[in-house]
């Protein structure tokens, strides 16, 4: 199942810079070793945001919840999902 999964990060105010660039580090490793395994198929930047928006192709909404939940950044994350259907007209089967 895909999903359209966008994330905002709101570091709070005053958090440890040490502790935070740790945490990203976490994550980056996390996302690399989600998209190594099929799971986060794209991870784009929105422009001038601290966002992201992804597609994740996963086998449950639970498996989705796991992985986002559990993410090092979650705790400082506004996450929005929309699952996503196929279109009748796309031609992709992917
Ligand atoms: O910087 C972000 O958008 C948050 C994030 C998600 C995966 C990652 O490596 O950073």
């Amino acid at each position: 199942m895909l999903y359209h999964v966008r994330m905002d990060v709101h570091p709070p105010h005053g958090i440890d810079p040490a502790l935070f660039d740790r945490l990203k580090a976490e994550e980056k490793a996390r996302a690399q070793a989600l998209q190594r395994e099929g799971k986060w198929v794209h991870l784009w930047r929105i422009a001038g945001q601290y966002a992201n928006i992804s597609v994740f192709d996963v086998e449950s909404h639970d498996a989705l919840h796991d992985i986002l939940s559990t993410l090092p950044l979650f705790p400082f994350m506004e996450i929005s999902v929309t699952p996503l259907a196929r279109h009748p007209s796309a031609i992709s089967t992917k």
